[in-house]
């Protein structure tokens, strides 16, 4: 392909991004492998450039741009050897007129920016939700160790004390260590988070909202396989990913619950007031990833946040129900708005007389209300909130 070419192409994949955004549609990943599908005319360099090209537009663009063109025009601004491409020649963006729509620039739609803003993450702290995040591993205490395990490629040691960092796009996950269990790939911010919930051999641990498992083996390795660890998720895909990658990874979960939305108390009745420790990783709107998933702010609405915090209120009140007395819940969002950390867990702290806040102190991070935060800009990490009460 040539390089007007390329600029077509992703133009023409914004644009579905864009619909796929305003119609709550496949994600940017499957759109762009959707495209080359049916061009195979297009090489590897072809594929790589253009990937290239959407996400810069995508990130460059706050708000939901009018279109693709308009997007990529907004990249072309910063940089001319981009613009003077668009010559209208064969299969190249037609030339530019400079009357036309250029998408606006930013870190998210304004109301998006503006809760960020209000929740303490503005100027670089916000730019750097944009930058590109890099591969983070962690070392399967179950398998191995950090210290004495050697791997095709020498990493960065984290905080976390068996993670190890990579550049972005480092193929781990066709190493021998990742194919038998010896490494996972987590983000190290998501590992600190884990160790922060402190699961214990022999304690009787809820992770409840497990997805595909990711914190579920970290509770694993934590407990050295001994204990009661229960993963639940309303998710039943997301679930059944978790056997396969508990069985490569050698950690036991004793039980699976596929838990209706809404019947949780009654899916985990057995469970009640018997946890040492229960993790809600809850569903949140994922503003801490948008270092890897920058398309997703162009999804959010004021509605669909106050779906999903209505959902994480509801969750940190079934954990409640579920921790024994003297036990702890730790409750963890992968998202930097306070409405999904610091406020909510204040606002659990409120409702329930039993539950105490306690003191959380990580290698990175700082204190937020009454729990930790960690974010891209200072920390290096995927931004979290996470808050530890004992009941
Ligand atoms: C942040 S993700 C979990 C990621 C996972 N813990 C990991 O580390 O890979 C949030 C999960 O919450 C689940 N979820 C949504 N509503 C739920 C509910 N009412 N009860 C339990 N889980 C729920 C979603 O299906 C999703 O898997």
């Amino acid at each position: 392909m040539t390089p007007q070419a390329r600029i077509q192409a992703a133009i023409d994949i914004l644009d579905a991004v864009i619909g796929a955004a305003r119609a709550q549609g496949a994600p940017a990943d499957r759109l762009i492998s959707d495209w080359f599908r049916t061009r195979r005319f297009a090489g590897s360099k072809d594929r790589r450039a253009v990937r290239d090209l959407v996400y810069a537009a995508v990130r460059a663009c706050g708000p939901v741009p009018v279109s693709g063109r308009a997007a990529m025009l907004r990249v072309a601004q910063a940089q001319p050897e981009l613009a003077v491409l668009f010559d209208g020649g064969r299969h190249a963006p037609a030339p530019i007129d400079p009357a036309e729509p250029v998408a606006d620039g930013g870190i998210a739609p304004a109301w998006l920016a503006q809760a960020l803003a209000d929740s303490g993450i503005a100027g670089a702290e916000a730019e750097a939700l944009m930058e590109r995040a890099p591969l983070d591993i962690r070392v399967n205490t179950l398998k191995a160790d950090r210290a004495s395990l050697t791997l095709p490629l020498e990493g960065e040691p984290l905080a976390a004390a068996q993670g190890l960092r990579y550049p972005a796009n480092t193929p781990v996950e066709g190493w021998d260590a990742y194919a038998d269990g010896r490494i996972e790939v987590q983000d190290g911010g998501s590992q600190l988070v884990c160790a922060m919930a402190d699961a214990r051999p022999g304690e009787t641990v809820i992770d409840l909202c497990a997805g595909a498992g990711g914190k579920t083996l970290a509770l694993a390795a934590a407990m050295g396989n001994r204990g009661t660890l229960v993963a639940c998720d309303v998710d039943r895909a997301r679930l059944q990913r978790l056997a396969p990658r508990a069985t490569r990874a050698g950690a036991m979960v004793h039980d699976t619950v596929l838990m209706n939305p809404g019947r949780e108390v009654e899916a985990l009745a057995k469970y009640a007031a018997k946890a040492d420790l229960v993790l809600i990783d809850a569903p949140c709107t994922g503003t801490g990833t948008w270092r890897r998933n920058p398309e997703s702010r162009w999804r959010l609405t004021p509605a669909e946040l106050a779906r999903i915090t209505a959902i994480q209120a509801r969750l940190l009140d079934v954990a409640a129900g579920l921790v024994r007395p003297g036990g702890r819940l730790v409750f963890v969002t992968c998202s930097l708005l306070d409405a999904e950390g610091a406020g909510q867990f204040d606002a659990f702290l409120a409702r329930e007389p039993r539950a105490r806040a306690d003191a959380i102190t990580l290698p990175l991070g700082r204190a937020r209300g009454a729990g930790w935060r960690l974010s891209p800009a200072l920390d290096g990490t995927d931004g979290f909130f996470v808050g530890r009460a004992f009941l």
